[in-house]
């Protein structure tokens, strides 16, 4: 098992005597991505905010490796923060050597390695071009290596693909894994499901402030119903009520969609059945973390295996 780079525990912080977020712990491991998901205004950024110690929790504590609160080592960190943008008028090399030199970073590696994620990231040429000439998927990429350049131990992106163009992600994508691969602690909050189920390990979710799921994405998938079967032809609801396996039922026109409950064999499953039934089209999907995350965001729970309590 991996070290726990960051623990954490118990965290709650209140706005004007209103509880923002409550109760929220997680760990964050070596060589782990850990997500962070809600939907809008769920708590993501004000967690990350008092790990990086712009904002106090009330209540919990947060500790990298052993160290608590204000002996948290700034320089180990890597943020990149919600809110986009780097001084305007300054020039991309002269900002990424004065921030990785906050971070007391040697100037002649932070040099060499600047060099080198700017090639990677398409900005080759542009050392000497001041922030504002650039687009703001470029200052993006900027703001990006700013926060991985003095080799973090744990990094922290909140909300890192916005305003990036397919291409670019998977540029962000492919050097957050090899990242990880490497041994940093990745903690990244994001909108983009599909995104967050093909690259993280782990996830935490909240809603109003509070956790809903917490667990791989293999742990989390298997204590939502794990399939579900889209048929297309004019079934009676009847009929499908009789299938084994099914936990629920939808049904839209001619087209019926059942969540089978997690123990079922998809072969064994579609095997049995019944032969009268009318098939024009059918597919047997995973259930996806977007479906999950609506499920919980819209105060739901359907799609969770009926007397299951999630810890
Ligand atoms: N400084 C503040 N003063 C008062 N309320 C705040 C403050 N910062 C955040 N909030 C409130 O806390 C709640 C959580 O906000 P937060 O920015 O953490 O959400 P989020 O999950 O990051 O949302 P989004 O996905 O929209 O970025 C919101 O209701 C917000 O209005």
């Amino acid at each position: 098992m991996n070290e726990t780079v960051l623990t954490v525990e118990k965290l709650g912080k209140s706005f004007k005597h209103q509880p923002i977020i409550q109760n929220i712990s997680f760990e964050v491991k070596k060589g782990e991505i850990m997500a962070v998901l809600g939907p809008n205004g769920a708590g993501k950024s004000t967690i990350i905010r008092n790990i990086m110690g712009i904002m106090y929790p009330d209540e919990g504590s947060i500790t990298f490796h052993n160290s608590q609160k204000n002996m948290i080592p700034r320089h180990k960190i890597g943020y990149l923060p919600e809110e986009r943008g780097l001084y305007k008028n300054v020039k991309v090399m002269d900002i990424l050597l004065y921030l990785a030199d906050l971070k007391s970073y040697p100037l002649k590696k932070a040099k060499e390695r600047a060099k080198v994620y700017l090639k990677k990231f398409g900005l080759e040429g542009k050392e000497q071009s001041s922030i504002d000439e650039l687009s703001k998927g470029m200052g993006q990429k900027v703001q990006f290596i700013a926060s991985i350049l003095h080799e973090p131990e744990l990094l922290i992106l909140d909300e890192p693909f916005s305003g990036i163009d397919p291409v670019s992600q998977e540029l962000f994508k492919k050097e957050i894994r090899s990242l990880a691969n490497n041994g940093t602690a990745i903690l990244l909050s994001s909108h983009q499901m599909n995104i967050v189920e093909e690259m993280c390990d782990r996830l935490f979710m909240i809603h109003r402030g509070r956790k809903v799921v917490y667990g791989s994405i293999e742990e989390v998938k298997k204590t939502y119903a794990n399939f579900k079967c889209v048929i297309r032809g004019k079934n009676d609801r009847a009929v499908l009520e009789q299938i084994s396996g099914v936990q629920r039922i939808e049904q839209n026109e001619d087209v019926s969609t059942l969540y089978l409950t997690k123990d079922i064999q998809p072969a064994k499953w579609l095997k049995n059945l019944p032969e009268y039934m009318i098939i024009q089209e059918l597919s047997l999907d995973r259930i996806s973390l977007h479906e999950i995350f609506i499920d919980v965001a819209t105060d739901q729970n359907l799609l969770q295996e009926a007397g299951e309590n999630y810890e």
